[in-house]
C-alpha cells in the first residue's frame, strides 16, 4: 500500500504506492519508504531533504478519495493525472531522477489510462465520451503539448478512407504488385468524383509514385498555406509551416514512411486545390467535397470542442469504420495499428453488441445506432390498410389514420383533431367498409362518354362541377344544391352520370346502393348512413351517389319495417345537415327509375330533379358509331341510320346490348371446328346483317307505358324544360 506523500521544494506532491509495496511508518506522521516503492525511488534516486516533510493529511485525503468506493472514475482520473503532473514537475526541478520519474510516470500513466480507457461503466470513463473530452481539455490547459484526439489515426478510421484503402488493398493483391494503395485510391477517386482535397499517407509499403504531386520519397506535396495534421508522435507541429511532412509509421523494411497531410479546415477558410492535381477526395462528406474530413483547427481546443459538439465525431467514428480498421490491423497490412485506436463509447457498445448478436450492418443516413423515427410510416394501417384515395390528393390534405382528410371550404386544411372528432364515435368496421367498398375506385368517365342527354349534362356541369371547382364564385344564392335526383328509365346512363361527376368534379366519390344499406346492414343501416356522411365530411368536396335511392327513401307506410324507417330518418337528418351547413361541400346525388315512390320529404331535399330520358336518335347514332369504331365493322352510313331508326325506344343499355349481339354475328358464321384455329384476321367484319339478326333477340327494356309514367312525373316534379 502506498504510504507516502512527499513535498519537494516548495510544492508538494503525493505518491501512491500500490500493494504489495511495503512502506514503513515513520514517527511524527512520516512514512519511510522501502525498496521498490515510490518512496524508495525517491530516496534512492535523490536524497530527500530532511526538511521536506510528508504531508500525511493531504495524502490521506487523496488516498481515501481514490481508494474509497465513493470516488468516481472521473475523480480517480483527475487524481492520477495530477500525480503525473507532479512527477513531471518534480523531474523538471531535478527533485527526482530521470529513472525515478520514468518509473513513476509509467505507473501512473497506466493507472490513468486504465481509468479512461476502461469499458467498464463503473470503473472506466470510456463510456462517457464527454468526460474524456473534458479531461482532454483540462490536459490541454496544463500542457502545451496537448494534442487533439482527432489525429491521422482517426482519419484512417473514416469510412471513406477505409473503403478506399480496402479497395486499394484488393486491387494490390489482385495485381500481385507492390502498388501503392494511395495511388489506387487516387485513381478510384479520380474516376468517381472530381478530386478536391487529399488526405493520404500512413501506408508503410508505398510503391513508386509517379504523380507529379508526389515526390520521390513517397510523400505528397501539399500546396503552400495548407495546414497540416500530424500524428501524435510528430507533435507539436510547427503551426506556421506551410507544408509539413509527418512521420507516420515504419515500413516493413524499417524505413520511415512519411506522408504529407493536406487537410482543409472545417472551421475557417476553405482552400480549394487545383482539380488537375491527382488527389483523392476522401473527405468526411462526399456531398460537400469542399470540406475536408479533418478540421485543421483540431489543434485548437475551442475548434475541437466545436467539432465534437457538432456531432461530426459520431459520423467519423462509426463502428463500420472501426471494424474495417481492425480487420486491416489483423491482416497486418497497416502500420497504423501501432497507434492507439480510439473508440467512442458508442463504437464500443456497438462492437460488444455485434459480438453478442452478430447482425447485418445497416448503414443509416444519420449516425448509426439512432432509431430513425417515422411518423407512422411503419405503423400498421390497421383497418385502413386497403384505403386508396379514389381521386388525386389535393394540396393541403392531411393524412389522418389512413383517412385522407381534405380541407373543408376554401380555407386551410382543417386540423387533424377536428376530423378525428368527427369519426371518433363511429365504428371502425363501418369506416373501413366505406373506405374500401363504398368509395368508388372505378376508371374515370368523361362527359363525351355519355351520349346525348345534353340538357342534363349542361345542368349538372352548372350546379355540380363548376361550384366544386370554384366555390368562391358559387356562393350565396349561387350556391350549389346539396341534393340532386336523377330519374328516368333504367339503363339511360344515370349511374354513368354519377361516375362522370366523380371524375370531373375532382370530388371524392362515394357510391352506395340504397338496397345494400337496407339489406346488407340490417339493424345498422342508420349507423352506416351516419358513418357515410361523417367520412364524406372528412373527404370534402365529396359526392355521395345513392343508386336506387327509392328503396331508401320510399314513402312511409304503415307496414314499414322499423329499421327502414330509422335509416330513412337518419338520411333525412344528414341531408338536412349537409343542406344547412353552407361550409360543407357534400353533394348527394340520388338515382332512381322509380321516382314516384320517393317520399315527399326526401323529394323536397333533392331539389334538382333531372330527367334522364331514353336516348334520342342522335345519341343512339353516337353510341353505335363509338362502339363500332373499336371493332372491325363494315357498316355504311345508311346502314347506321337504319340501325338507329330501328333502335327507337332503346335505352343506352339496350343499344350497347344490340351492338354486343351484332358483334357476335361474324363468329357465329364460322364453323364450330374453325373456332379453335381461326386467326383474328380471318374473322369477317361486322355487317348490317348482324344487326338485323341482333334486333331479333334484343328488345327495348322500357315499355311505352313506363315511359309515360316518367314523362308525367317529370312534368310534375322534374326540373327539366
Ligand atoms: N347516354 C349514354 N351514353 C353512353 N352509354 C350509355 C348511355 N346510357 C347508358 N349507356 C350504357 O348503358 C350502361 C348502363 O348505364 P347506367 O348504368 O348508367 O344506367 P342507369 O340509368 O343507371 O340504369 P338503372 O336505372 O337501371 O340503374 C352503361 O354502362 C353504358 O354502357
Ligand atoms: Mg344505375
Amino acid at each position: 500500500m502506498i504510504r507516502a506523500a512527499v513535498t519537494f521544494g516548495g510544492s508538494s506532491w503525493w505518491g501512491l504506492c500500490v500493494a504489495p509495496t511495503p512502506c514503513v511508518s515513520m514517527p511524527e506522521g512520516e512514512f519511510r519508504p522501502v525498496a521498490g516503492s515510490l518512496c524508495d525511488l525517491r530516496t534512492s534516486s535523490m536524497q530527500a531533504p530532511s526538511s521536506r516533510s510528508v504531508h500525511l493529511s493531504e495524502w490521506q485525503k487523496n488516498y481515501f478519495a481514490i481508494t474509497s468506493g465513493i470516488c468516481t472514475s472521473g475523480q480517480k482520473a483527475d487524481a492520477y493525472r495530477a500525480q503525473i503532473l507532479r512527477i513531471q514537475y518534480a523531474w523538471a526541478n531535478a527533485e527526482i531522477s530521470q529513472l525515478g520519474a520514468a518509473v513513476l510516470f509509467k505507473k501512473y500513466a497506466e493507472k490513468y489510462s486504465a481509468v479512461i480507457d476502461s469499458d467498464n461503466v463503473e470503473t472506466g470513463l470510456n463510456n462517457y465520451a464527454e468526460s474524456i473530452l473534458t479531461l482532454a481539455r483540462s490536459q490541454q490547459t496544463d500542457s502545451d503539448r496537448w494534442q487533439s484526439g482527432l489525429s491521422i489515426n482517426n482519419v484512417f478510421k473514416m469510412s471513406n478512407v477505409q473503403e478506399m484503402m480496402q479497395a486499394g488493398q484488393k486491387a494490390r493483391e489482385s495485381l500481385l504488385a507492390p502498388a501503392d494503395a494511395s495511388v489506387l485510391i487516387h485513381k478510384e477517386a479520380a474516376v468517381l468524383d472530381p478530386p478536391k482535397f487529399s488526405v493520404c499517407g500512413g501506408s508503410g509499403d508505398r510503391g513508386p509514385i509517379t504523380d507529379s504531386a508526389h515526390n520521390m520519397n513517397g510523400t505528397q506535396d501539399i500546396p503552400e498555406g495548407t495546414p497540416s495534421t500530424c500524428p501524435l508522435n510528430a507533435w507539436p507541429p510547427a503551426l506556421t509551416n506551410t507544408s509539413k511532412t509527418c512521420p507516420t509509421s515504419l515500413t516493413p523494411s524499417g524505413e520511415l514512411a512519411t506522408a504529407k497531410f493536406h487537410a482543409t479546415p472545417l472551421f475557417g477558410s476553405v482552400k480549394k486545390e487545383n482539380n488537375s492535381s491527382p488527389t483523392a477526395n476522401i473527405g468526411l462528406n462526399k456531398s460537400s467535397p469542399n470540406q475536408s474530413c479533418l478540421p485543421s483547427g483540431c489543434e485548437n481546443p475551442w475548434a475541437q470542442k466545436a467539432f465534437y459538439g457538432s456531432g461530426i465525431i459520431d459520423a467519423l467514428s462509426t463502428p463500420i469504420v472501426n471494424k474495417a480498421f481492425s480487420k486491416t490491423e489483423d491482416n497486418g497490412q497497416r502500420e497504423e495499428s501501432s497507434l492507439p485506436a480510439f473508440k467512442t463509447a458508442k463504437e464500443q457498445l456497438w462492437i460488444d453488441q455485434q459480438k453478442k448478436n452478430p447482425q447485418p450492418q445497416r448503414v443509416s443516413g444519420s449516425s448509426y445506432g439512432g432509431v430513425k423515427k417515422s411518423l407512422g410510416a411503419s405503423r400498421s394501417r390497421g383497418i385502413f390498410g386497403k384505403f386508396v384515395p379514389p381521386v388525386p390528393k389535393q394540396d393541403g390534405g392531411e393524412q389522418l389514420g389512413g383517412i385522407q382528410c381534405k380541407p373543408s371550404g376554401p380555407g386551410p386544411a382543417e386540423p387533424a383533431h377536428i376530423a378525428d372528432e368527427r369519426l371518433k364515435n363511429l365504428e371502425p368496421k363501418m369506416i373501413e367498409l366505406i373506405m374500401n367498398e363504398i368509395m368508388d375506385h372505378g376508371p374515370p368517365v368523361n362527359w363525351d362518354d355519355i351520349a346525348g342527354i345534353e340538357f342534363a349534362k349542361a345542368t349538372i356541369k352548372e350546379i355540380v362541377v363548376w361550384p366544386m371547382m370554384r366555390p368562391d364564385i358559387f356562393t350565396g344564392l349561387r350556391g350549389p344544391p346539396k341534393g340532386i335526383l336523377l330519374f328516368g328509365p333504367p339503363g339511360t346512363g344515370k349511374t354513368l352520370i354519377g361516375k362522370c361527376i366523380a371524375s370531373q368534379s375532382g370530388a371524392t366519390f362515394f357510391s352506395i346502393s340504397a338496397s345494400s344499406l337496407t339489406s346488407k346492414w340490417v339493424g345498422e343501416g342508420e349507423k352506416m348512413v351516419r358513418a357515410l356522411f361523417a367520412v364524406a365530411r372528412c373527404q370534402q368536396p365529396a359526392v355521395i351517389f345513392i343508386d336506387e335511392i327509392d328503396s331508401l327513401l320510399s314513402q312511409r307506410a304503415d307496414g314499414e319495417h322499423e329499421s327502414s324507417r330509422r335509416i330513412k330518418t337518419e338520411f333525412l337528418v344528414q341531408l338536412d345537415g349537409a343542406a344547412t351547413c353552407s361550409e360543407d361541400r357534400i353533394l348527394v346525388v340520388g338515382a332512381t327509375n322509380r321516382p314516384q315512390e320517393i317520399d315527399e320529404a326526401a323529394r323536397r331535399r333533392l331539389v334538382k330533379r333531372l330527367y334522364i330520358p331514353l336516348p334520342e336518335a342522335s345519341a343512339r347514332r353516337q353510341m353505335v358509331t363509338k362502339l363500332m369504331s373499336r371493332e372491325r365493322c363494315c357498316l355504311s352510313e345508311e346502314e347506321v341510320t337504319l340501325v338507329v331508326r330501328q333502335s327507337d325506344g332503346f335505352s343506352g343499355a339496350d343499344v350497347t346490348q344490340l351492338c354486343r349481339e351484332a358483334s357476335l354475328g361474324p363468329i357465329r358464321s364460322l364453323q364450330a371446328a374453325d373456332i379453335a384455329t381461326v386467326t383474328p384476321d380471318q374473322v369477317r367484319p361486322i355487317a348490317y346483317i348482324d344487326f338485323e339478326n341482333a334486333f331479333r333477340t334484343v328488345r327495348p327494356s322500357v315499355s311505352p307505358k313506363d315511359l309515360e309514367l316518367y314523362e308525367n312525373w317529370n312534368r310534375t316534379f322534374g326540373c327539366g324544360r
